[in-house]
């Protein structure tokens, strides 16, 4: 198929059928308007499916592997299928859930046209509602809208900038390390190498000689001259992550480091001078390490030329949708999964989760939940949520969910203009703001969405 004749397609209802033709059945369809493609399941060209808001699938015993291939393919996702099945395929369990899984409905053969009609003629309005995911593809893979988390990142591109040692602190799992990705990214280091070292994983023995080098026969097994992690760095940015559990001896090397931008290898004496930028993560509280004397004062101060901390992923729970969306489209690409959404009842739940393990948590039980998601939709159970510890007062959470929606909604309607929308759900202007502010909504984001 042509471009052209691709975007004439688009003009008119377009429907795609698989699998082997039925008599008569394109040219009904066809007569009452709408556009057919017909095609085998093998081959996905991709215009077609592209223009195609509804499909015929002819499912048989024989294809269902072939068809649960195609339907997981993420080009196909926009479209509504309708299964086309003889009768004795409906007692197939493998054709069941396939149905089951991936159609909006189903017809047996020999096909009722006017009843098939009617269903394309719903399928294609379905399609249309389908809201177009929002994929404000993240700087650096970082994926957020939240106030605090926006006000995060803008601190980030401010130190990117200057050529300064930073300190990052959060909780584990909240993204220090994507964090120091991108302050790599935003410098002029950027196209020089970026290293990343956990202090906690170096075995203490070995935690000298990995970052700063050793020459030959410095200590037993030291068969050669070895380059350390913050030679190797030269020019770009080291990440240390677990700053506070590094040993004594090499706190000392550090210090050195940050104030001379000298190293010397293990067992050697020429000092050499590297131009390393150092970025280092704390997960727990460096000045009560400070009075424990487990951690240098004075490497501390220089460390801390700029701190910045990472919101939790509980104080930035509006950004829950739309990072499990990031996670959803990146598991489901990597597996090879159809892309599926999060139940009502799960997004609930999540609304109401402490997330002790922050963004690596969510993204983990997304990973989960995709694998092991039987339905059309993620529910807590496929996330893992079981527990009574974990369930939350479930009215509490799904009044304040069904609060949030309506939120939404009447800003997407309004285009993001809050008198309208506060007028639309009968609250006052005032009302309106301290709930957007209570959920974390940016009206903002819906006029773009406009846009
Ligand atoms: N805002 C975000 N958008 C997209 N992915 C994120 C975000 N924050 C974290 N992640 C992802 O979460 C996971 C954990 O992030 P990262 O390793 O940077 O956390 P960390 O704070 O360094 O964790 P730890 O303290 O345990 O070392 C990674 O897979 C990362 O890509």
């Amino acid at each position: 198929m042509s471009r052209q004749e691709c975007s004439r397609v688009g003009a008119a209802r377009c429907m795609v059928i698989v699998g082997v033709p039925i008599l008569g059945l394109a040219e009904g369809l066809e007569q009452a308007g709408w556009h057919v493609l017909q095609t085998s399941c093998d081959v996905i060209a991709f215009a077609p499916w592209q223009q195609a808001s509804v499909g015929l699938l002819r499912i048989t015993r024989l294809t269902v592997g072939e068809c649960r291939r195609l339907l997981m393919q993420g080009s196909t996702s926009h479209i509504r299928w309708i299964a086309l099945l003889d009768p004795e395929e409906r007692e197939d369990l493998r054709v069941r859930a396939l149905v089951d899984d991936f159609c909006f409905d189903f017809c047996t053969v020999p096909v009722p046209l006017l009843r098939l009609l009617s269903i394309a003629g719903h399928a294609y309005g379905m399609a249309g509602l389908r809201v177009p995911v929002l994929r404000p593809l993240p700087v650096a893979g970082f994926v957020g809208e939240h106030p605090a988390f926006l006000g995060f990142l803008e601190d980030l591109s401010r130190v990117g900038a200057m050529d300064v040692t930073v300190l990052l602190h959060g909780e584990t799992g909240t993204g220090k390390e994507l964090a120091a990705r991108f302050i790599h990214d935003c410098s002029a280091r950027a196209k020089s190498p970026f290293f990343s070292v956990n202090c906690g994983s170096l075995a203490p023995n070995l935690v000298q000689s990995e970052l700063f080098g050793n020459e030959k026969g410095a200590f037993t097994g030291a068969h050669e001259r070895r380059v350390g992690y913050i030679e190797a760095t030269d020019g770009g940015t080291l990440f240390l992550d677990e700053i506070g559990d590094m040993p004594a001896e090499a706190q000392v090397s550090m210090l050195r480091f940050l104030q001379e931008g000298t190293i010397i290898r293990l067992g050697g004496s020429k000092h050499l001078k590297v131009d390393a930028r150092i970025v280092a993560a704390t997960h727990v509280d460096l000045v009560q390490s400070i009075r424990e004397r487990t951690f240098r004062e004075d490497l501390y101060h220089r460390l801390r030329v700029c701190q910045i901390s990472i919101p939790p992923l509980r104080e930035r729970l509006s950004d829950l949708p739309l990072l499990s969306a990031h996670f959803i489209r990146k598991y489901a690409d990597k597996f090879g999964l159809p892309e599926r959404h999060l139940s009502g009842e799960a997004l609930a739940l999540m609304q109401a989760y402490p997330w002790p393990g922050n963004v690596r948590e969510l993204e983990n039980r997304i990973c989960q939940g995709l694998i092991m998601a039987r339905g059309r939709v993620l529910t807590p159970a496929d996330m893992g949520f079981e527990g009574p510890a974990e369930s939350p007062d479930l009215l509490r959470v799904q009044r304040g969910a069904g609060e949030k929606t309506s939120l939404q909604q009447s800003l997407s309607i309004n285009g993001g203009d809050c008198a309208l929308a506060a007028h639309e759900i009968g609250v006052s202007r005032a009302t309106f703001y301290r709930l957007l502010a209570k959920h974390g909504i940016s009206p903002r984001q819906f006029r773009k969405d406009l846009s």
